[in-house]
């Protein structure tokens, strides 16, 4: 069998959160190492919330290398709905009032990229322009293939779908463009665009964050079947295998048969 992905499970998301940052921040220092900076992605749903919870909340910090240096962060959004940034149901918004916001000044402040909101009825133009921002951070399409995201943070819906990549669908073949427009997603709102498969499955890292009884039905289907290999986060467990660590909390791995740590 090939190499697999990483399954961590802890007690809580309390006790999560504190492994999270250790991971985070090991990203950090080998973004900062390989670029002088931490180019990340960031999905919507419960994903910032976690988030600040490992960034924010009070810990032990063990040294220069332990402390978050948003001021070398740029933040890239994974996938976003097709509102304006204010709206109750942009990403962009949520990262803002979860995270953003609460940053102490100490910390610095990040780069962020969020969408450009005047091609709001118009979804292909709005990725279009959102690969184009990649390309300013990247370097441009026809010099690289893909962008490398130092970290991507993503979240597992109840089908199977994470970005805005969602089972059967067909965006899941797209293997050129960087950033796919979706006008049918099944998850509201229909509107929104979203990083695409090989971009994702780039990543120096990626880290599903995954919650809750909730998500116990559709983690042993993706972790334990063959089935499950085919749905959105199967298919970047199978493209990332070691590049991929699953954040969980114990009820969202009850039943799953996948072997799990406790730390990292
Ligand atoms: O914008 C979105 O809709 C999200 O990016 C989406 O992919 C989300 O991450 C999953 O649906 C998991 O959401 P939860 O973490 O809230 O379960």
């Amino acid at each position: 069998m090939g190499k697999q992905v990483n399954l961590y499970s802890f007690a809580d998301i309390d006790v999560l959160a504190k492994s999270l940052r250790t991971y985070v921040l090991q990203c950090q220092s080998a973004g900062f190492e390989r670029h002088g900076a931490f180019k990340v992605a960031v999905s919507g749903g419960s994903l910032p919330k976690t988030l600040a919870k490992a960034l924010l909340e009070p810990n032990d910090t063990g040294g220069a290398d332990r402390v978050v240096d948003f001021s070398k962060w740029e933040v890239f959004f994974a996938d976003e709905r097709a509102v304006p940034l204010d709206h109750e149901d942009s990403n962009y918004r949520l990262l803002k009032d979860e995270l953003l916001d609460k940053i102490p000044g100490h910390l610095g402040q990040p780069t962020v990229h969020p969408i450009d909101v005047k091609y709001l009825d118009d979804v292909q133009e709005m990725a279009d322009q959102y690969q184009e921002e990649l390309m300013r951070s990247f370097a441009a399409k026809d010099s690289v293939k893909l962008p490398l995201f130092d970290l991507l943070l993503l979240g597992c819906g109840p089908d199977g779908h994470t970005c805005s990549l969602f089972p059967n669908h067909e965006l899941l073949r797209e293997s050129d463009a960087w950033v796919v427009p979706i006008e049918d997603s099944p998850k509201p709102p229909a509107k929104r665009i979203t990083l695409s498969l090989p971009v994702v499955t780039h990543g120096v890292k990626i880290a599903f964050i995954a919650t809750g009884a909730g998500k116990k039905d559709i983690l042993k289907l993706i972790l334990d079947t063959d089935e499950g290999r085919s749905l959105p986060c199967g298919l970047v467990n199978e493209k990332g295998a070691e590049r991929v660590s699953w954040f969980t909390d114990s009820s969202a791995v009850k039943g799953v048969g996948f072997p799990r740590r406790g730390s990292l």
